[in-house]
């Protein structure tokens, strides 16, 4: 089988997609930036960077070291994994990126294609939707770092990149392969366009698209098309080596999701808040009193849920007061130190909310790769890294993924 490789621009992204390919039925690697150690025989490695909102310099930078390193460790296809809502600012980065790896890998064209159903990620001619509300009427118009205020990706991503942006549309998948072919032919051979937005509704949609796209040395999108792909063959239900102890949360995710998920919580678990004036002053001080106001709760075997906001207007303000890089970045600092705290101090369960969350605290651990382990719920697996001499669980939970009780049901699925 052809040795897949693929980029993810955030940690949650690389886990969401690595648990997609699992499921499929590929043995998949997640290493935390480019591979440099020979990798054990594998379907599929999954690099997690986190190049969602660096300057778009730095991601192309780094798209472009993991795709010499992924074709160095003998995959021949790539998958560049960006959010399922298009996560982005006018700058890039999906269409710089998108636009070096066309060039590095001599694809003539390829898809993007965000669509994931089973979350409630869909495109139709264009639009992406979040449930039943258009990308930029759902929770992500409010997004701290990435505010998604227009639903048209063709638009959206023709102002990320420097070639022409087609669309791939409903009626024409449905049409059938021959109808989409003439169409990719059209639009690509003649137009020139080099990036195709693909509609997809449902797992059928996804399935049409993966056919067209299955001869190109490139895809981009979400990890909803990976389900489409052909089964392999190894057990889809991947085990991991487990830690026992109790579960530490902590949520720098302000999404809507994530905070009906630490309200939940807050009434089950014991809880603290990041106070984000001190994490701005002193991001290792206050991560150090979090921990230490956790131990006890934890020596007991109570699971503890350290979070960063109640609501949205916190948000708000604290970026006026601040800056909104300023607070973001001291707040994934504070998490991070307390993530290094908590497992110095034995803690072998974590769960991460937040992309860029979850990149900030695994990178602070020093985790150079993850297994990918059950699902706990669609994009959110459980994960197993050594650390410290034992295996250390991480679920690392997209802002918008999982059900309600997701902190309080994780360990279930372990
Ligand atoms: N109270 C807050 N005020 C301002 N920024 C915050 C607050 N809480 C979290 N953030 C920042 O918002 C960003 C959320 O991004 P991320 O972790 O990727 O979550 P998501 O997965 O929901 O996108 C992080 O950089 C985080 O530090
Ligand atoms: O595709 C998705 O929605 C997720 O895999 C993803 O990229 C998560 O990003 P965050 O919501 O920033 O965690």
């Amino acid at each position: 089988m052809t040795v897949l490789g693929c980029m993810a621009d955030d940690f949650t992204g690389a886990t969401d997609l690595a648990g997609n390919l699992v499921a499929t039925g590929r043995r998949t690697v997640i290493t935390i930036g480019a591979p440099v150690d020979p990798l054990p025989e594998t379907d599929a490695v999954v690099v997690a960077l986190k190049t969602r909102t660096v300057p778009a310099a730095d991601a192309v930078r780094a798209a472009l070291d993991a795709h010499r390193a992924l074709r160095e460790q003998g995959c021949t296809r790539f998958w560049f994994k960006y959010c399922s809502t298009f996560d982005s600012t006018p700058r890039g980065n999906i269409g710089p990126v998108i636009d070096a790896l066309l060039d590095a890998t001599g694809a003539p064209w390829t898809i993007a294609c965000p669509a994931f159903p089973a979350n409630g990620r869909t495109v139709y001619q264009g639009h992406l939707f979040v449930g039943d509300r258009l990308l930029s009427e759902s929770g992500m118009r409010h997004h701290p770092l990435t505010p998604m205020t227009d639903p048209d990706l063709v638009r959206v991503l023709g102002a990320q990149t420097r070639h022409p942006v087609g669309l791939l549309p409903h009626a024409v998948l449905r049409a059938g392969a021959a109808a989409t072919r003439a169409h990719v032919e059209r639009l690509t051979a003649v137009g020139g366009a080099r990036v195709l937005v693909t509609d997809a509704l449902d797992d059928a949609d996804l399935a049409a698209v993966e056919q067209c796209a299955r001869e190109l040395p490139l895809v981009t999108g979400g990890s909803g098309l990976a389900l489409a792909l052909p089964p392999g063959a190894a057990p889809a239900a991947a085990t991991i080596p487990t830690a026992p102890g109790p579960l530490a949360v902590l949520a720098g995710s302000v999404s809507e999701t994530t905070i009906a998920q630490t309200a939940h919580a807050r009434r089950l678990l014991p809880h603290r808040k990041v106070p984000v004036a001190d994490a701005v002053a002193d991001p290792p001080a206050t991560a150090r009193h979090l921990a230490a106001w956790a131990r006890p709760h934890l020596d007991t075997g109570n699971g503890v849920l350290v979070y960063s906001a109640d609501h949205r207007e916190e948000v708000r303000d604290a970026q006026k007061e601040f800056g909104a890089e300023r607070v973001a970045t001291a707040l994934e600092e504070t998490l991070a130190a307390c993530a290094r705290d908590l497992t110095a101090g034995g803690v072998r369960r974590l769960l991460v909310a937040g992309g860029e969350t979850s990149g900030a605290v695994v990178s602070a651990l020093g985790i150079r790769a993850l297994t990918v382990g059950p699902a706990i719920a669609p994009g959110i697996p459980w994960t197993s890294a050594d650390h410290r001499g034992g295996p250390l669980n991480l679920a690392l939970k997209s802002g918008n993924f999982g059900p309600e009780d997701l902190f309080t049901t994780a360990e279930d699925h372990l």
